[in-house]
């Protein structure tokens, strides 16, 4: 028989909503079994603060993580500044990061079999002179892989990214044929391994106002995105497009399609979260374990209040085990 998965789970940020969205979680019965990667200190303030009884039981590798409402187990990591909800310490920073080093690297160990993140402050962290920009980019990095793709998605629609956090005016320089051949190859092999489709249908949006307008409002589709899609339509892979974005995400396209590759970041998900923000999952695709994330930030205005919704947290962790039993029997390459 399998054993039951175990998906270690980072609070995020300290001052953020991440920390009482885990507790939120432990009220409920829960199908895997969660390992709260996070300082005890900080989850024993904020259960205090929001009166939430939860048992925070230390876990050690191992050991089974409970699934029982009610019940926690925790790996506490040191180094924890300050707990106050709502104001962010850059000190905390280090300690944040650590969090995702731990949860990474047990999944890398086989102690995890996969990773879901509550949210971390990314502006907060380089105040700390530490430089970072999401955490796809730095898993990317902490298990050395040339490139990973972000995908959010919920039961209705994925959105795939081309480039992700990037100044807008970095975008055109970054959208080239290497980069666009390898998010497309990980995007299609990643929507058949994990999501069953024997065939996925891809949507490209272009990157200008309607797609470039045959080359009057830019040339990114013609020198670039159009030639890259011939040739891995020559390799089997299932793509339309260029498509003006606009129209792009209209049922005349998105009824026979699987998914929707965004070239940026604020081309794809606005629409992605005006369809189903607060029940979407972040996956990053490519990587070599199972990782899923919230489809919301810090919300700082929240946090401590206890009115923050754990829906998308939820979806996260129930992608997270479908993926994470796939990839138990199946594992990543
Ligand atoms: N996965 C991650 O680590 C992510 C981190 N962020 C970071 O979060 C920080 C704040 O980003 P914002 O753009 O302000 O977005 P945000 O998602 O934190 O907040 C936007 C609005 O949505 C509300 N909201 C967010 N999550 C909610 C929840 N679970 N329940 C109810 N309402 C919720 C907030 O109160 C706010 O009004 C930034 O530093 C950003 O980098 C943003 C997105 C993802
Ligand atoms: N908008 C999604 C986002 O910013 C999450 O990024 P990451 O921290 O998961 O890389």
């Amino acid at each position: 028989m399998t054993q039951p998965v175990i998906l270690a789970l980072t609070a995020g940020e300290p001052a953020g909503i991440g920390p009482e969205l885990c507790l939120q979680l432990a009220l409920k019965k829960r199908g895997p079994g969660i390992v709260v990667v996070a300082s005890k200190p900080l989850l024993e303030a904020r259960a205090r603060l929001l009166g939430l009884e939860v048992a925070l039981e230390d876990w050690a590798p191992g050991a089974p993580a409970t699934a029982e409402p009610g019940r926690l187990s925790v790996l506490s990591v040191d180094g924890l500044a300050s707990t106050t909800a709502g104001h962010l310490d850059p000190a905390n920073s280090a300690y944040v990061l650590e969090t995702l080093r731990i949860a990474a690297q047990g999944c890398l160990d086989g102690i995890f079999d996969g990773m879901v993140t509550a949210p971390v402050h990314k502006g907060v962290i380089n105040n700390a002179g530490i430089a970072f920009s999401g955490h796809t980019e730095f898993l990317q990095e902490l298990c050395g892989v040339e490139r990973v793709v972000m995908m959010l998605a919920t039961d209705e629609l994925r959105v795939a990214l081309v480039t992700t956090h990037l100044p807008l005016k970095d975008v055109s320089a970054a959208i080239t044929a290497e980069r666009l051949t390898q998010v497309t190859r990980i995007l299609d092999n990643d929507l058949r391994k994990f999501f069953g489709l024997q065939h996925p249908r891809i949507l490209v949006a272009g990157l200008n106002p309607h797609a470039g307008e045959g080359g009057h409002l830019g040339r990114e589709e013609i020198d670039v995105i159009e030639p890259t899609l011939a040739t891995l339509r020559r390799e089997g892979i299932d793509l339309t497009g260029p498509l003006p974005a606009d129209t792009l995400f209209t049922p005349h396209w998105l009824d026979n399609a699987d998914a929707v590759l965004a070239m940026y970041h604020d081309q794809g998900l606005p629409v992605l979260k005006f369809q189903g923000f607060g029940r979407a999952v972040n996956i990053t695709l490519g990587l070599p374990i199972v990782r899923t994330s919230v489809d919301h930030g810090t919300a700082l205005d929240l946090a401590g209040t206890g009115k923050a919704d754990a829906g998308s947290l939820e979806t996260a962790i129930r992608v997270g085990e479908r993926m994470a039993t796939s990839a138990k029997r199946d594992p990543i390459e």
